[in-house]
Parts: structure tokens; C-alpha cells; sequence
């Protein structure tokens, strides 16, 4: 095996892939991608999800608009049509960002799978060791497999999908069955619920979206239970296949009953691929659950060896792990002046049907934190955006220190969440209290942004 030896090794062409600037253009480069370029979000995750959910989120548009007075023909969705419409977009980005990497003259691809095999030396899966002063570990997670026989591996062949697959699916299944109730599930429900597919969707707890302020999780999990087809208490213990369809035996506290579908999307969470790139072997410390430790600069406990996104991070999420590499590329080139992370209010969105978006802390944890805190509730069908809407469903929670009127949390449900939530994001990120952002500004009326201003207006004033 050759050895050769490179100022930078980066492993992982997601955010990883980001980091190249021309602050390192002085520096000899190898980036290593075992799969696609560009990662799970371009190619499997957030952009393609968010492609199904637009056309479903406008069938959904016209759906609810009987309400008011319009009624459409059934919407036909056309599943080869929009698949192609997604994937012929995206699929022309990998290769061109793999191009201009290889056209760098600093800059040398390896196309393989990296292992560890020594304190910053890697296998590239390529016939080539290399050894480097610096390495960014960026090699995301992986779908979590049930340990059921028949569902352990992703089989599209069989219908076993995970989000790595179930959007390329040649024809739309007459009846899916979605294991897991977290981020994956919702926008997946949302999309093919929305489509007609006909679902069964099992949760093996007593609620949906557990993570999510107790408000927003039981809203969305009543409205899925009645609409989407979720069933909760509900584990799935064993899976037979025969003739094209799924048996799944499940147990819940009615009893045991089986469901029947031809797909099976598994949606139970997602893992490190700490164990794929041996991080072990290369000295790098983990969390217990296989994440790579690192400290605010993105260290590792190797000299020398950074990490960033789905494989250390405590946010799967890729603004975070965007911001991650741009700390990274930063510290690489600037070790006396190092600039930490900033996650202090690091928000996200899940775009099912409703919609919802959050920062900051839940109220949940706020009580356990016994913390002194202020809370308003503010539907949008009480402001007049929501009320010309006739929203029956969405809502504004905002947090805020009793002392102080600094925002700790906020949580909203309901059109546009991920939008409407941003200047609550702003007002948190930059230690602006609740009053001050509520009357320091202009609101536009009759904008559906006034939930938020009356939101943060129905919070008492601080003491
Ligand atoms: C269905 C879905 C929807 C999502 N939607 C959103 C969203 O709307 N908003 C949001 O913020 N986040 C979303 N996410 C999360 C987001 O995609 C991830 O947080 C983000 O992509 C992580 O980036 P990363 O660079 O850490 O890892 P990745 O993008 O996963 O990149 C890791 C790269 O490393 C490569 N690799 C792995 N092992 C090796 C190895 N041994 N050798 C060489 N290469 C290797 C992989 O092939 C991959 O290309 C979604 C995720 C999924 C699955
Ligand atoms: N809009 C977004 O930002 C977005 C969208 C999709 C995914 N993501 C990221 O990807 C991550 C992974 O998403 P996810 O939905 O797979 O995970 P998740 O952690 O959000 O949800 C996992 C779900 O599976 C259930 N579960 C866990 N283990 C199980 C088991 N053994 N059997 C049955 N059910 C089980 C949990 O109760 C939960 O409902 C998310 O945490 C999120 O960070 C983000």
C-alpha cells in the first residue's frame, strides 16, 4: 500500500465538503467520499424531502380549502412525474461538485471507504494509506434497522425502505406501513398520506414527536392519530413476507394484531458511523452511543483531529452542521485564535402536516429545571391573518424569563411554522426580551407574523 502524506484529510463530502475555502488554499487537501457527493442532506434528506413535501403541502392547501368555499377536482398525483422532477434536479449536483473538487490543484479525491487505522492515519478504501496533520471527521450517520428478522436491512426490492430509498420508489405503494413517530416519519406520513397512500403508522410510545414542547407534540399527535393514520402504544415484535405484501405482528396494550402493507418505511432514528470509519483505531473518544466527543472548538482528544455534524454533534441537523464547518475551517487555519461553536439556541423544523418549528427550551424543561418563567399561548385563528384563514389548529407558545423577559423558548404549530417562528430565533440569539421585540418594531397587519408580536405582547410584563 503507497503512503502519502497531506496537510488536511477530510472524511465526508456533507457539511465536510464545505469547509474547503480559499483560506486553505496554501494547503495540500485529500477529501474521502464512499458514497455520493454531497451527502444526506443534497441527496437524501433535507432537499429532496422538502420537494415531496411542497406538491404534498399543495394538495394539502387545496384539500383543506373546501372550508372556504372553494372545492377542487381529486388531485392525481402523478408519483413517476414528481419523483423525476426531484431527482432530475438533484442528481446533476453531486457530479459537478465532485468535478470542481478534483479540477483544485490542492485538492485530491479519494473515492473509497476511510477506516482508521492509527492515530490520523486513514485507509482510503483505495489501495492508499494516508497520513495527515489534520483531519476533519465528518462522516454523518446512517438509518437505524430494527432488530426484526426480515426488517434488520433495507430491501427495496421487498418493499423495506428507509429515507434512503422510499422517495426512488418506481410506483406508489397502495398501502405503507411507517415505523416511528420522529422527524423522518412526520414528513413522510405528510407526503404519502397526502399522495392517497393508504397508512398504517405505529409508535411504539404514547406519543408523537416526543421531543417537541408537550403543547406541540400532543396537537400533532392528535391531529395524526384522527387524519394519518398513527397508532400508538404500538410495537412492532415480528415481520413475514409473502406474495408482495408485509405481515407485521405488533403488541399494544388492546392486544396483539397484525398489519398488511407492500411497503415498509423504517423512520426509528439514525446512527454514528463512528464503527464504519474505526474511530477507534484512529484514538478517537466516544460518547456511548458511538458519537464523537468533542469540546466548543470541534476538537477531538487527538491532536489534530476535528469533527463536526451527525457524527459528534447533539443536533442532527444541517445548520448545525454547517455551522460546525465553517468553526472548523476557521480553527484549521487560525490555532491561535480559535472560535468556539455557538449552539445556544439552535432551532428546527419538521415539515409534516402541521407544520412545526422550535427553539430554545420546552416548558417541560423548564419545570424540571424548576425555572422561574412566563408562558402565552397564542392561536393563529385570534390574529387576523389565521382568523382570515379560519385556522382551527396553529399556535404560538413563547417562553420567557419572569425576571428578565429574555425569550428561553418558543414553539409553534400551525402554516408556515418554520418561517413565522424566525424573529423569535433572532430575538432569543440576541438577548432581546420579549418586550423590547414585541413593541421596538413595526408589525405588518394584517401579517400572519402579528401570532408571534401578540404572542410575546400576552406575556407579562418582567417584574
Ligand atoms: C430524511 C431526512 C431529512 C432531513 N431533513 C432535514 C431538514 O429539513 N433540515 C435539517 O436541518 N436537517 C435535516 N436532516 C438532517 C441532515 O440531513 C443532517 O443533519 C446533515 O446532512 C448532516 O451532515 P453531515 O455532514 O454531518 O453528514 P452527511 O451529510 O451524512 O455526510 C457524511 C458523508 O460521509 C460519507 N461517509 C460516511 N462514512 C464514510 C467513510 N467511512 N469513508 C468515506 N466517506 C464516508 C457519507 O457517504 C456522506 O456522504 C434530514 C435528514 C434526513 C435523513
Ligand atoms: N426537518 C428536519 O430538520 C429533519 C427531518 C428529518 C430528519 N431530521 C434529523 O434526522 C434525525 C433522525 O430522524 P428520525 O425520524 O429517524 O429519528 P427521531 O429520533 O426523530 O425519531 C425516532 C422515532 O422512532 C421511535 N423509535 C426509536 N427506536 C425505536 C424502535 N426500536 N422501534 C420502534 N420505534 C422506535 C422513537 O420513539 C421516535 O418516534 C432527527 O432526529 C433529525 O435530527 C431532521
Amino acid at each position: 500500500m503507497q503512503t502519502r502524506h497531506f496537510d488536511l484529510v477530510i472524511i465526508g463530502t456533507g457539511s465536510g465538503n464545505s469547509i474547503i475555502g480559499p483560506d486553505h488554499d496554501d494547503l495540500d487537501i485529500a477529501i474521502i467520499e464512499k458514497g455520493v457527493f454531497g451527502g444526506t442532506c443534497l441527496n437524501v434528506g433535507c432537499i429532496p424531502t422538502k420537494m415531496f413535501v411542497y406538491p404534498a403541502d399543495v394538495v394539502g392547501a387545496a384539500t383543506h380549502a373546501q372550508r372556504l368555499g372553494i372545492t377542487h377536482a381529486e388531485a392525481e398525483v402523478d408519483w413517476p412525474a414528481i419523483r423525476d422532477r426531484v431527482f432530475g434536479r438533484i442528481d446533476q449536483i453531486p457530479p459537478a461538485g465532485e468535478r470542481y473538487r478534483q479540477s483544485l490543484p490542492n485538492v485530491t479525491v479519494y473515492k473509497g471507504e476511510a477506516k482508521f487505522v492509527g492515530e490520523r492515519t486513514i485507509d482510503t478504501g483505495t489501495g492508499e494509506v494516508i497520513t495527515a496533520d489534520q483531519v476533519v471527521v465528518a462522516a454523518g450517520g446512517r438509518p437505524i434497522m430494527p432488530s426484526i428478522p426480515g426488517l434488520e436491512h433495507a430491501d427495496p426490492s421487498r418493499g423495506v425502505h428507509t429515507n434512503d430509498t422510499v422517495m426512488r420508489m418506481d410506483e406508489l405503494p397502495k398501502r405503507m406501513i411507517i415505523i416511528g413517530a420522529g422527524f423522518i416519519a412526520a414528513e413522510f406520513a405528510h407526503v404519502f398520506a397526502t399522495f392517497g397512500v393508504e397508512l398504517e403508522w405505529l409508535q411504539r410510545s404514547d406519543i408523537a414527536l416526543r421531543d417537541e414542547d408537550e403543547t406541540v407534540s400532543e396537537v400533532f399527535t392528535e391531529y395524526a392519530v384522527k387524519n394519518n393514520g398513527l397508532r400508538l402504544n404500538t410495537t412492532v415484535v415480528g415481520a413475514e413476507y409473502s406474495n408482495g405484501v408485509w405481515t407485521l405482528a405488533t403488541e399494544s396494550p388492546e392486544g396483539s394484531r397484525t398489519y398488511q402493507a407492500e411497503t415498509v418505511l423504517i423512520a426509528i432514528g439514525r446512527e454514528p458511523n463512528t464503527d464504519l470509519i474505526d474511530a477507534r483505531a484512529g484514538g478517537i473518544a466516544m460518547h456511548p452511543d458511538g458519537r464523537i466527543i468533542v469540546d466548543e472548538y470541534q476538537r477531538t482528544n487527538v491532536p489534530g483531529v476535528w469533527a463536526l455534524g451527525d457524527i459528534s454533534s447533539d443536533w442532527q441537523l444541517k445548520h448545525v452542521a454547517n455551522l460546525e464547518a465553517r468553526t472548523i475551517a476557521h480553527n484549521l487555519t487560525h490555532p491561535d485564535d480559535l472560535i468556539a461553536s455557538d449552539h445556544r439556541f439552535v432551532p428546527h423544523a419538521v415539515f409534516g402536516y402541521p407544520q412545526i418549528a422550535s427553539v430554545g427550551k420546552t416548558e417541560q424543561q423548564l419545570v424540571a429545571e424548576g425555572a422561574d418563567y412566563l408562558v402565552k399561548i397564542q392561536k393563529y385563528g385570534d390574529v387576523a391573518y389565521g382568523w382570515a384563514m379560519e385556522d382551527q389548529l396553529g399556535f404560538c407558545k413563547v417562553l420567557a424569563d419572569r425576571a428578565t423577559g429574555h425569550i428561553l423558548g418558543a414553539h409553534i404549530l400551525g402554516y408556515q411554522a418554520s418561517t413565522v417562528i424566525q424573529p423569535l430565533i433572532q430575538a432569543a440569539s440576541f438577548g432581546q426580551t420579549a418586550h423590547e421585540v414585541a413593541r421596538g418594531q413595526y408589525w405588518i397587519h394584517p401579517a400572519l407574523a402579528e401570532v408571534v408580536e401578540n404572542a410575546l405582547l400576552g406575556l407579562e410584563p418582567p417584574a
